[in-house]
C-alpha cells in the first residue's frame, strides 16, 4: 500500500466490550482516500461493532478513530452533525421509512443536514438525481413495500449518495439478495466509487462481492485485525486461519 496516500478514516488501537464480552481487542485500520476496503471475518468477530463506532452509534471503550482528520472523541454535536452527513452509512437491512414514499425517504436527510446545502426550496431535482444514479428515477412516487429487496437497497444508497457523502460504510450490502441482485449491487457500490470518488468500507461474507469491489480486504479476528492484503493475496494464504476463511 501507498502511504503517501491520504488517509480519510485511521482507527488506533480500538476496544469495545459488552460487560465481560470482549469485541474490539486492539483494531488498527486505515481508510484511504478512494479506496473500497473490504473488511471481513467470521460471524459475530465485531465488524458491525467496529463500523457502529464509526458513526457514533457505539463508543468505543478505548483508542481513538479520526475521519477526515478529525478525532471523533472531541466533537461536540454540532461537528457530529456535519461528519454524518460526510458519511454515508448502509445498513444491514437496507432500513427505509416505510410509511414515507420513496421521495420524502429521499428528503429526510436534506432537510435533517441543512447546514450542508442550506434550505432547498424545490428538492425534486436533487431526489431525481439520486434516484438516476442507482437507475431508480422511475420508482419517486412509490412506497417501500412496492419495491423488491434488492430496488429498497438501492433507494437506500440513493438515500445515502443524496448527501454526496465522501465516505460511504456498507453493512452486508448483498446478504438476503439472489445472486443477479447482489452482482447489480456489487456493480452499484463500483460505479459509485468510481463517479463520486468516495472511499468506502465494506463489510461483507460474500466472496464474490469481495473479489470484484475491494481493492484491499482486511480480516478481522478474534476482535483484531489479523491480516489484510489484496483480495488474491489473502485467498491464496496459505496460513489455514485466513485459508479458512475462503472455504477452498
Ligand atoms: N449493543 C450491543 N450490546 C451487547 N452486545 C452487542 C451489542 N452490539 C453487538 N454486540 C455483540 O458484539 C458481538 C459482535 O457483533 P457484530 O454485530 O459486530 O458482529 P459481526 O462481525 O458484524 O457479525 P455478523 O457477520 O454476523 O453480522 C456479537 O456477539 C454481538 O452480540
Amino acid at each position: 500500500m501507498d502511504n503517501s496516500r491520504e488517509t480519510v478514516v485511521e482507527i488506533k488501537n480500538l476496544y469495545k466490550s459488552f460487560g465481560d464480552h470482549h469485541v474490539l481487542n486492539g483494531v488498527n485500520l486505515n481508510l484511504y482516500k478512494s479506496e473500497n476496503l473490504v473488511v471481513m471475518g467470521k460471524s459475530g468477530t465485531g465488524k458491525s461493532v467496529l463500523i457502529k463506532c464509526l458513526v457514533g452509534l457505539i463508543t468505543p471503550d478505548k483508542g481513538d478513530v479520526s475521519i477526515l482528520g478529525k478525532k471523533l472523541n472531541h466533537l461536540t454535536t454540532k461537528d457530529w452533525d456535519a461528519l454524518r452527513s460526510e458519511v454515508g452509512f448502509l445498513f444491514q437491512g437496507g432500513a427505509l421509512y416505510d410509511s414515507m414514499s420513496v421521495r420524502e425517504n429521499l428528503e429526510f436527510p436534506l432537510r435533517h443536514h441543512r447546514e450542508k446545502f442550506g434550505v432547498i426550496k424545490d428538492t425534486t431535482p436533487r431526489v431525481m438525481a439520486a434516484l438516476e444514479s442507482v437507475g431508480l428515477a422511475n420508482t419517486i412516487d412509490l412506497m417501500p413495500k412496492e419495491l423488491s429487496g434488492g430496488m429498497q437497497k438501492r433507494v437506500a444508497l440513493a438515500r445515502t449518495l443524496i448527501l454526496e457523502p465522501k465516505i460511504i460504510l456498507y453493512d452486508e450490502p448483498t446478504t438476503g439478495l439472489d445472486p443477479i441482485t447482489s452482482r447489480e449491487i456489487v456493480e452499484l457500490i463500483g460505479k459509485v466509487q468510481h463517479t463520486y470518488g468516495t472511499s468506502s468500507i465494506i463489510i461483507t461474507h460474500d466472496i464474490d462481492c469481495a473479489k470484484v469491489i475491494s481493492d484491499r480486504v482486511v480480516l478481522l479476528l478474534d476482535g483484531i485485525n489479523y491480516t489484510e492484503g489484496s483480495f488474491n493475496d489473502l485467498y491464496n494464504a496459505k496460513d489455514p486461519r485466513i485459508a479458512a476463511f475462503f472455504k477452498k
